[in-house]
């Protein structure tokens, strides 16, 4: 089953909480809040404020992503504020395990995140200890850029590797995504799809979340009727 996870970066920050009322109304189940610090990457959104704002207002999966340097000195911060789910980058984590281990503790579901420069190989030794894996299908810092393509062959490639090691690991994939490329992200082995702009950025934001859940769903029709997976 996907899961379509709007990102509140790409919404009205004058009217979150109409916002979020609409997509949960569309019958969305996840919001995406990217944390960006302005050194990780090259822009600022908000904090543990106003995700702490908005949980009393809604039911949706809070699914945090962490943009930032040193992201260990934030994460009980976002953990009280209630995300459910928190992502790191790898990039920023030289002691990855011990992170990812901090935000269990949390009482959050741990994933890493990674560039679209970034490799599989880090993975191998913390895939057992993460609930999901980002990837970052766009470079992170902005909404409204385009897909890279080639990304579609390491959401294969870790699709495989994580058949191969046996676990339930979910992956997310992040940046560009669409209705006209979520039956392909989704038969690469993407199960959560992040989308700021396919969805707050169109003026019927319920109709844009259906035909992106609609898209992504008909991926999985035919992977029923034929048994493709990727
Ligand atoms: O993490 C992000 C940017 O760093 C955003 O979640 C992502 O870009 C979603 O926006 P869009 O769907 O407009 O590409």
């Amino acid at each position: 089953m996907v899961i379509i996870a709007p990102s509140l970066l790409a919404a009205d920050f004058g009217r979150l909480r109409e916002e979020i009322a609409c997509i949960e109304a569309a019958g969305a189940t996840w919001l995406h809040l990217d944390i960006m610090d302005g050194h990780f990457v090259p822009n600022l959104t908000f904090g543990p404020g106003v995700v702490s704002a908005l949980r009393p207002y809604t039911k949706l999966t809070f699914d945090v992503h962490l943009m930032v340097e040193q992201p260990e000195n934030f994460i009980q911060a976002f953990a009280e504020a209630g995300a459910e789910w928190i992502s790191v980058h790898v990039e920023t984590c030289p002691h990855l395990h011990r992170v990812i281990h901090q935000v269990r503790e949390a009482g959050c579901r741990p994933a890493v995140a990674l560039n679209p420069a970034t490799g599989l190989q880090g993975l191998e030794w913390v895939l057992e200890e993460v609930d999901m894996v980002l990837v970052m299908t766009v470079n992170p810092g902005f909404g409204g850029q385009r897909f890279i393509p080639s990304m579609l062959r390491k959401i294969e490639e870790l699709a495989r590797l994580i058949k191969a090691q046996g676990k339930e690991v979910l992956i997310e994939v992040d940046g560009g995504i669409s209705a006209d490329n979520a039956a392909a992200v989704c038969r690469a082995g993407a199960q959560v799809l992040v989308a700021g702009t396919a969805i707050f950025g169109q003026q019927d934001r319920v109709a844009a979340f259906k035909a992106l859940h609609y898209a992504a769903s008909r991926a999985e029709e035919v992977d029923a009727r034929t048994g493709y997976r990727g």
